[in-house]
């Protein structure tokens, strides 16, 4: 098991926003938590990561951490591949992801000079270089119109197939769910618990999407 969570609790303050969450992921998986605005998802993420103090136990059986945040988060006056440099030393490595992601002739821009899309991209290549063995994605397409997001979602699902990176999305969006996981947990509001699994191999978009509907009290 790459990652276990044990009867994980969270308060912030009087705010309870998980009671006893249980999750197990093992390595090589890709997992979307799908949850409505606001349940914990950034939260829950920031937990995995170490980044928040909980109640419960967490076994982590992995080394290096990718995340990606909801804004591309670049370093304005470097360009693109000095923002690769950061991470990694190996020119050849960073001329690597930057083809591999559709940034290569773009590599001596400012992040200025970028769209949202391209910007986004930067900062996988960023996560990617790093070789993560857990990669967190915390709702990055969401500021993006919708070709640029599956053509991005499409060379994402092929370098993580490619490195075998275990995912973990969050999202409150059923087609980035379904298209970059191959097990979603359905969340429920707060207090906020998990209240429904699917491989998304054995459901069809419509069925999961009525299932969800039902799960969420609609
Ligand atoms: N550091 C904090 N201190 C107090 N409350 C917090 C803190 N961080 C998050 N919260 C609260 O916890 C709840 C969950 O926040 P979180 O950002 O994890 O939700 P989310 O599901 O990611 O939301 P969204 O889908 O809108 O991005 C919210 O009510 C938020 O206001």
């Amino acid at each position: 098991m790459l990652l276990k969570l044990e009867n994980v609790s969270k308060n912030f303050g009087k705010l309870c926003i998980f009671k006893n969450i249980n999750l197990s992921i093992s390595k090589g998986e890709k997992v979307a938590l799908l949850g409505p605005s606001g349940c914990g998802k950034t939260t829950l993420l920031r937990i995995i990561a170490g980044l928040e103090n909980v109640e419960g136990k967490i076994e982590k059986n992995f080394d290096k951490i990718g995340y990606i945040f909801q804004e591309p988060r670049l370093i304005p006056w470097k360009t693109i591949y000095e923002n690769l440099k950061f991470v990694s030393e190996d020119s050849k490595k960073i001329d690597n992801i930057l083809k591999s992601l559709k940034l290569y002739e773009f590599k001596d821009y400012y992040p200025i000079k970028l769209s949202g899309g391209m910007k986004q991209r930067v900062n996988l290549a960023r996560a990617l270089l790093i070789k993560p063995d857990l990669l967190l994605l915390d709702e990055p397409f969401s500021s993006l119109d919708i070709h640029i997001k599956w053509d991005l979602i499409k060379d994402l699902n092929t370098q993580i197939d490619k490195n075998h990176i275990t995912t973990i999305l969050v999202t409150h969006d059923l087609k980035e769910a379904l298209m970059l996981s191959d097990k979603i947990y359905v969340l429920s509001n707060r207090p906020t618990k998990i209240i429904g699994e699917f491989l998304t191999s054995q459901i069809n978009e419509s069925d999961l999407s009525n299932e969800i509907i039902k799960l969420w009290g609609g």
